[in-house]
C-alpha cells in the first residue's frame, strides 16, 4: 500500500500570535489538498490560536518541542497533556537546532518518543548529519545511531505510526539542497535500518521525510523518490510557496 504524504512546515522562532493567525488565513485555501497530510508545526504560544483558524480545514496542528515528563517542577516546559488538550496530533522531536542549541541527545529524543506515543500524539523524530560527517563518510552510520537510540523501547506498531525526518544539517537555511539522490540515498538507508530493528512491515509503512531547503521548485522531484513520503519544511513554511509545496505534483 502506497504511503500517505505528509508535508510538515516547522515556523522555527517564527510569528507571534496574531501574525500566526494571519499566515494560517492566507495559507488555508493555498493547502487544501486531502491526499497529502498537511501539519503546521508551530511555536507552542501560537498553537491555541493556530489550533482554533484550521478548525474545519485539513489542516493539522504540531509543537516543535515537548517536555518528557507529565508535570511538575520543570519551570518553561510544555507537557504533552498540555499539547493534546489544546488539539496537537504532531510534534518534532530532535530538530538539529535543538541538538545544537538546547542540549538534546538522542536519549532526550527517546524519552520524548515514547511519552509522545503514550499521550497519542505522532512524533515527527529528526536526524541528520554535518557537512564534516558527511565528508568523512560517517552519514549513515550517524543517523542510524540516532534512529536506533530515538526508537529504543518503541514498539512496532508504534513505529509504523512514526514519521522520521530526514535532515542534512549543512542544507537547513542554506539554500543548498541535497541533491535528490543524496536524499534518496539516506531516506532509503533509513528504512532499512528500521526493517533491522523491527521488520520489513514497519519498514514500509513508516513515513519519512526530506528536510532542508525544499522549495517550491525542488519538492516535485525530491517527492518523488521512493522513500521520500513528504518534506519537513522551514522558511518556505512561512510563505505562499507553501502551499506550491502542499501540491507538488
Ligand atoms: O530545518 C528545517 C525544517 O525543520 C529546514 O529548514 P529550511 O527549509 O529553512 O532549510
Amino acid at each position: 500500500m502506497a504511503r500517505k504524504k505528509i508535508v510538515a512546515g516547522n515556523w522555527k522562532m517564527n510569528k507571534t500570535p496574531s501574525e500566526a493567525v494571519a499566515l494560517v488565513e492566507e495559507l488555508k485555501p493555498l493547502v487544501a489538498n486531502e491526499d497529502v497530510d498537511v501539519v503546521f508545526c508551530v511555536p507552542a504560544i501560537d498553537i491555541i490560536p493556530v489550533a482554533e483558524a484550521v478548525k474545519g480545514t485539513n489542516i493539522q496542528v504540531g509543537a516543535e518541542n515537548m517536555y518528557f515528563e507529565e508535570s511538575g517542577a520543570y519551570t518553561g516546559e510544555i507537557s504533552p497533556a498540555m499539547l493534546t488538550d489544546a488539539g496537537v496530533k504532531y510534534v518534532v522531536l530532535g530538530h538539529s537546532e535543538r541538538r545544537e542549541y538546547f542540549a538534546e541527545t538522542n536519549e532526550t529524543v527517546n524519552k520524548k518518543m515514547l511519552k509522545a506515543f503514550e499521550h497519542g500524539i505522532t512524533p515527527i523524530m529528526c536526524c541528520g548529519e554535518t557537512l564534516e560527517q558527511r565528508e568523512q563518510g560517517v552519514t549513515m552510520d550517524f543517523i542510524r545511531q540516532q534512529v536506533k537510540v530515538g526508537f529504543q523501547n518503541v514498539t512496532a506498531d508504534q513505529a509504523k505510526t512514526a514519521v522520521i525526518a530526514y535532515e542534512p544539517i549543512w542544507a537547513i537555511g542554506t539554500g543548498k539542497t541535497a541533491t535528490t539522490e543524496q536524499a534518496e540515498e539516506v531516506c532509503a538507508g533509513i528504512r532499512a535500518c528500521i526493517a533491522e530493528v523491527y521488520d520489513e512491515a514497519t519498514a514500509e509503512a513508516i513515513r519519512i521525510q526530506y528536510g532542508g531547503s525544499v522549495n517550491a521548485g525542488n519538492a516535485a522531484e525530491l517527492f518523488a523518490q521512493a522513500d521520500i513520503d513528504g518534506g519537513l519544511v522551514g522558511g518556505a513554511s512561512l510563505k505562499a510557496d507553501f502551499g506550491k509545496i502542499v501540491n507538488y505534483k
